[in-house]
């Protein structure tokens, strides 16, 4: 069973599924909402009524799960519509990934899904950073 599941597992699959995959989500949208660099961007700030951070839970858990291969469907913005308004620059993408992986440290995510977790966030730096 090892062996011969090993190979085709989805990265939803390793993760555990639905369950962890809505903890880490959860944790990390709590860390981030509440940390006094992301809030200093006062576009971030005033979405948080729009949008918050149940809200945003529940897009980015459906989106992940999408992503890794889970049994979810996506019907949030794309992540340049959802980000382009909010002028994130650079030092607060790096802070984000910074305060993402003490989140997967915490949960103690092994280090091949924590790396595949960190492509996938890597991958939509260029529709979210639209400042310098
Ligand atoms: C520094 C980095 C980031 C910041 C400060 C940030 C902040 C925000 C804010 C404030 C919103 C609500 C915008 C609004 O409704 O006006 C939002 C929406 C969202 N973000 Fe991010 N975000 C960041 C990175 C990411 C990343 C890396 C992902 C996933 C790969 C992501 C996924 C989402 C999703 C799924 C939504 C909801 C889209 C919708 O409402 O349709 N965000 N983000």
């Amino acid at each position: 069973q090892e062996s011969a599941g090993e190979q085709t597992e989805s990265l939803y699959q390793r993760l555990g599924g639905l369950v962890p995959i809505s903890v880490v989500v959860s944790d990390f949208i709590d860390v981030v909402v509440d940390d006094d660099i992301i809030n200093a961007n006062p576009a971030v700030k005033a979405a948080r009524t729009r949008a918050p951070a149940p809200y945003l839970s529940y897009q980015v858990t459906a989106q992940v799960c999408y992503v890794t291969g889970g049994p979810c469907q996506y019907l949030g913005r794309s992540m340049k519509e959802a980000h382009g308004h909010l002028n994130i620059t650079e030092a607060e993408w790096a802070h984000m990934v910074a305060l993402f992986e003490g989140v997967l440290d915490q949960h103690q995510v092994p280090a091949r899904e924590r790396q595949e977790l960190l492509d996938i966030v890597a991958s939509t730096k260029g529709e979210i950073v639209m400042a310098p």
